[in-house]
């Protein structure tokens, strides 16, 4: 469970909110202004009945008949993911991915500012991505200061990420976005999230294997309609 406010919310819930957010936002650029939970659900792959159960730990939204406003709901889940407030990114290794995650352009309209790069390699040290210089890791504490970063993402070797991590985890920051292939061992009050593209693509290839294994059973399954009540 995780605290929002004064309400205890499942994590797999908090997980899936993005996801509501992303779906009421291609709403509203679309110019939809009220969504049904069944629309919503589907935009955002889950099934309607857990859609509901997700919002309903948030609080008492929709209305029977008529649907979700979308703005509303959409300023509700934002607030409950904290994105009033500005969060200043840093991403700590520079290399391959690194630089790819540098170039994402979709973390302002998120609520998110990328505002420092920071790698040991001095023949990348100097470079720009996005604008931003590549600063040595050696002033990490420092820059992580003086630019007020309140999240790290982790793309360094495995080798030398705890390490990294402690570093980071010293200066004040609490919420990591590791792609580097460790568990790392950090103190209870930092939130990690891992990211495994590997081990979600061996995910998929279970399924692709269970789906060879019994083709009869998974093509009547595709085939039932899903079934959808309230708003
Ligand atoms: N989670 C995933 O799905 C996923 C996918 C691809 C790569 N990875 C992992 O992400 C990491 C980066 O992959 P890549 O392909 O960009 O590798 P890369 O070698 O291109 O980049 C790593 C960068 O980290 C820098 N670095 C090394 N030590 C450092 C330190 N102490 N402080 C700061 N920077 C340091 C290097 O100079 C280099 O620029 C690797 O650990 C890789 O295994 C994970």
């Amino acid at each position: 469970m995780i605290e929002i406010g004064e309400v205890a919310v499942p994590t797999a819930t908090v997980a899936r909110l993005p996801y509501y957010l992303r779906a009421l936002r291609d709403l509203a650029g679309e110019g939809v202004e009220v969504t049904s939970s069944s629309d919503l659900a589907e935009r955002s792959g889950v099934g309607s009945a857990q859609l509901r159960k997700d919002l309903s730990y948030l609080g008492s939204f929709g209305t029977r008949g008529v649907g979700y406003d979308v703005e509303s709901l959409s300023s509700y889940i934002s607030a409950a993911l904290g994105l009033g407030s500005e969060h200043r990114l840093a991403i700590v290794g520079v290399g391959n991915l690194g630089h790819a995650l540098a170039n994402y352009s979709g973390y302002s309209a998120r609520g998110f500012s990328l505002v420092a790069l920071l790698d040991a390699d001095p023949g990348v040290v100097g470079r720009t991505a996005a604008g931003l210089p590549v600063e040595h890791v050696d002033d990490l504490e420092r820059v992580l200061a003086e630019r007020q970063v309140s999240m790290v993402i982790l793309a360094t070797p495995g080798g030398v990420a705890q390490q990294v991590a402690e570093r980071v985890v010293a200066c004040g920051v609490r919420e990591i976005l590791c792609f580097s292939p460790v568990s790392l061992q950090l103190p209870d009050d930092v939130v990690v999230r891992s990211v495994d593209v590997a081990g979600e693509l061996q995910i998929l290839a279970f399924h692709a294997a269970a789906r060879a294994a019994q083709p009869a059973t998974a093509a009547a399954r595709a085939a039932q309609p899903a079934a959808t009540t309230g708003p």
